[in-house]
């Protein structure tokens, strides 16, 4: 069978004798023999990722029945340790936790594309879940994210490196996004899935146009021109990782996806006004659309 292993983009990793990836408290002691990451590590062919430990834990203890894996008892955070993010193994699927925004996942989105490559994980995926603002469809929407757009809606992800602005290209991978709306949507979910362009801002706040936040510097008929220019550009909905996910996945050359549920319609206020229950209804959606297309997967 072919070797479907990552590849990393960064020379210097093949001469370096061990690897501490330090916020999931994982040490690669000697990176020309993996075989123990391989043995822990080595089946997983999914990574899901989103904002929050307890999501992760929930989608955990969900992809436990529809998998039929026998993990039982509390879910392990293999990470607590790191006190950082949350890591939790269900048969081949890791949930793990990236906190808020981009700074934050792209910490561990680095480390652990690292892991997919020292445990020689084949052909791997890795899929965001996530909550989101919506723009022009109804809230409890499910997303699935095309195209990344930064807060300059432009789509791409700009990032500074040894002080010098480095773009780059940011779209989610098109066999993904046709297998998660293929397989992972059901007739009688009771919410719409859709796949649309994303803006991915580093901002809840101003970032995002809102005019409740500490700051606001701009008229709510600013807001409602820019909002409108967001969907003019095929956007619907809005969150604070896509571009950066996008970007490095797409540079690495491993397949991903972004898959949200709408909190909000942003074209109609900027306060999240769901109750806590609704809220955590809606957190499900993306598990089900998610859960089928992970099946299907691993059927094949
Ligand atoms: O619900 P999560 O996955 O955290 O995603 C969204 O929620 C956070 C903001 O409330 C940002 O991380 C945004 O991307
Ligand atoms: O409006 C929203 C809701 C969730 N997450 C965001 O980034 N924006």
């Amino acid at each position: 069978m072919s070797d479907k292993t990552v590849e990393l983009m960064n020379p210097h990793l093949e001469t370096a004798r061990s690897d501490y990836l330090y916020h999931l408290d994982i040490n690669v002691a000697n990176t020309r023999d993996t075989s123990e990451l391989q043995n822990r590590f080595g089946d997983v062919r999914v990574i899901c990722m989103g904002g929050t430990g307890s999501r992760m834990r929930q989608l955990a203890l969900y992809l436990r029945d529809i998998l039929v894996v026998s993990e039982s008892g509390d879910p392990v955070d293999l990470c607590e340790r790191g006190n950082r993010y949350a890591m939790y193994k269900v048969g081949p699927v890791l949930c793990v936790s990236h906190g808020v925004g981009s700074s934050s996942f792209s910490v561990v989105l680095h480390e652990l594309i690292k892991l997919l490559k020292y445990a020689r994980c084949q052909d791997p995926v890795l899929l965001r879940i996530g909550t989101c603002g919506g723009l022009g469809v109804p809230p409890g929407t499910v997303v699935a994210s095309k195209n990344a757009f930064n807060g300059l809606l432009r789509n791409e992800h700009e990032i500074a490196i040894l002080g010098q602005r480095v773009v780059r290209p940011a779209q989610f991978s098109e066999d993904v996004i046709r297998d998660l709306l293929a397989f992972g949507v059901d007739a009688n979910d009771g919410f719409q899935t859709i796949s649309a362009n994303t803006m991915g801002t580093d901002c809840f706040y101003e970032g995002q146009g809102r005019t409740d936040g500490a700051i606001c510097e701009y008229s709510e008929k600013d807001k409602m021109e820019f909002l409108q220019k967001c969907h003019d550009l095929g956007i619907r909905n809005i969150e604070m990782e896509a571009s950066m996910f996008a970007s490095v996945t797409q540079k690495v050359g491993v397949k991903a996806g972004d898959v949200c549920v709408t909190l909000i319609d942003r074209l109609k206020g900027d306060q999240i006004t769901i109750t806590i229950d609704q809220k955590h209804e809606f957190e499900q959606r993306p598990f089900f659309v998610v859960g089928r297309y992970i099946k299907r997967l691993l059927q094949q």
